[in-house]
């Protein structure tokens, strides 16, 4: 049967410092490298054999995606780096204080740019520090400068069907370490959620969210790992528009 692992990174140094973070390449904190262990050895707990992983191309994914597997005694299986599985691109609030922002533009607005489907945050300024145009992981790429939950499933969604679909076709368990926006468009995709249940689904930092999968791909279970720290299950099809 077809299993499917989704872990968010562990805290980042952002999240700590509650900025806007996006695609900036922050690392991880101390915590957030015990809650990536504490999610390999909850793999391992479990006797879950993971096959395949893939990761974005931040760093904080890549650490999160190593630490678990070494947790978990599998650091040779196979890791595939891609950048559409970076954190959405957080446009012009990138690198800005999330309170701040919301004095500024009011608790509304921030909450409609950090959680309504399809509102982007402002595009980024030219020549701003947060320009990824240059950076050798992205050449060749046609890139954002600002994206949406919409605008982060459609580029998630060609690469998770040319490449981590046909792994979980072959029956195989997959491990995404990935982030907390490229998730959800996964979850809202495989669960068949509509446009305001995906607003609802939270997942937190560093806990394996382990889905069965029947052969067509349909979650048939799903439970996190570390169950102190969980957070509400998606249902299947839940206010599918
Ligand atoms: O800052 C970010 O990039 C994301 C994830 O930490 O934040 P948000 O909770 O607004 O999606």
């Amino acid at each position: 049967m077809p299993k499917l692992i989704l872990l968010r990174h562990g805290q980042s140094q952002w999240n700590l410092e509650n900025r806007f973070t996006g695609w900036v390449d922050v690392n991880l904190t101390a915590e957030g490298e015990a809650q990536a262990t504490r999610g390999g050895e909850l793999i391992k707990e479990q006797g879950i054999e993971i096959d395949l992983a893939f990761t974005s191309v931040l760093t904080r994914a890549i650490r999160t995606c190593n630490l678990a597997l070494d947790a978990a005694g599998q650091t040779y299986v196979p890791v595939i780096k891609d950048w559409r599985l970076n954190e959405r691109h957080y446009g012009g609030l990138t690198g800005l204080d999330k309170a701040e922002t919301a004095a500024l533009h009011g608790e509304d607005q921030v909450k409609i740019w950090r959680r309504s489907y399809d509102v982007p945050p402002p595009e980024l300024e030219a020549g701003s520090d947060y320009d990824f145009a240059g950076d050798r992981r992205y050449a060749g790429s046609v890139l954002p400068l600002t994206e949406s939950l919409k605008t982060t499933l459609d580029r998630v969604l060609p690469f998770w069907e040319a490449t981590i679909v046909p792994e979980l076709k072959k029956g195989e368990t997959v491990l995404v370490a990935a982030h907390g926006n490229s998730i959800r468009a996964i979850i809202k995709l495989l669960f068949d959620l509509g446009d305001a249940a995906i607003l609802e689904v939270e997942v937190p930092t560093g806990n394996p969210l382990v889905i069965e999968l029947d052969d067509n791909l349909r979650p048939m279970s799903a439970h996190y790992l570390d169950v102190d720290r969980a957070n509400t299950l998606p249902v299947l099809g839940a206010l599918s528009s």
